[in-house]
């Protein structure tokens, strides 16, 4: 395997609300390889969205730490964790977030007007598949091509790490594994390591490993000696 992209020891992070202290993460030891694909799989409220929010920079654990590459990201300043978040990371969630009035290549050209490197939006969409989609608007797009459409936006920045929560939770199976396949595709093409938090176990066949979460804790790790094809997939 290639260098960690993201280390973590003895992370935890505890949130305070009056009296209940909730324990999200407890004491998470995790690395994750460059390119890996990996799923998060487990029960609600075990702590998948946590780690990830906190991997992405968004959050921040309580304790312990997290390293990108030999970036101690528990030790930046607010704005040094933006920078970050905006060079290397790319976000996919449940829900697209597209801008209604923008067609796909515009919602896309947001993102790489602001990027240091970015790729082309025609690329971009092209990668996903949308190339013949470009000039449509949201409005005028499935689901599985809008959920599409945000990936292009996603990766168009180039980020090393794309960090997906729920990236089929709103879809039919059918756009679902299309959306899969995208994913996978910009992993082969572009070598962006991937985490992908789903409740639809039949995914986790396409990762290269499976983290189980139970409590805050991962219980097991599951590692697929190969990946499935999107495409083999059924749900
Ligand atoms: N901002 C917050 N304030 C208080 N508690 C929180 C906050 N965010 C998350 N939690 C709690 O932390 C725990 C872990 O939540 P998290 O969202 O990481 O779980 P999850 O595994 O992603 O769940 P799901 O599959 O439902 O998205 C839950 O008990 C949740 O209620």
């Amino acid at each position: 395997m290639s260098e960690p992209v993201f280390t973590a020891k003895a992370l935890t992070k505890t949130y305070v609300s009056g009296e209940v202290m909730v324990h999200a993460l407890r004491n998470v030891d995790l690395e994750i390889a460059g390119k890996e694909v990996v799923v998060l799989l487990g029960p609600s409220g075990s702590g998948k969205t946590t780690l990830l929010n906190i991997m992405g920079g968004l959050d921040r654990p309580s304790s312990g730490k997290l390293y990108f590459r030999d970036l101690d990201l528990t030790d930046l300043q607010d704005r040094e964790l933006t920078m970050y978040r905006r060079d290397h990371v790319g976000f996919v969630f449940q829900f697209y977030n597209l801008v209604p009035s923008l067609t796909a290549y515009e919602n896309v050209a947001l993102v790489t007007e602001v990027a240091r490197n970015p790729m082309r939006p025609a690329d971009a969409l092209a990668l996903v598949g949308l190339e013949e989609r470009m000039h449509h608007f949201p409005a005028q797009l499935s689901g599985g091509e809008q959920q599409r459409v945000a990936i292009a936006r996603a990766i168009a920045k180039r980020p090393a790490v794309l960090l997906c929560d729920e990236p089929t939770g709103a879809l039919d199976s059918k756009t679902g594994i299309r959306v899969i396949e995208a994913l996978l595709g910009v992993n082969r093409q572009l070598g962006t390591t991937t985490l992908i938090i789903t409740h639809n176990a039949s995914i986790q066949e396409v990762a290269d490993r499976v983290l189980f979460f139970a409590d805050g804790r991962i219980s097991r790790i599951r590692i697929n000696e190969t990946r499935r094809e999107a495409a083999a997939l059924t749900w």
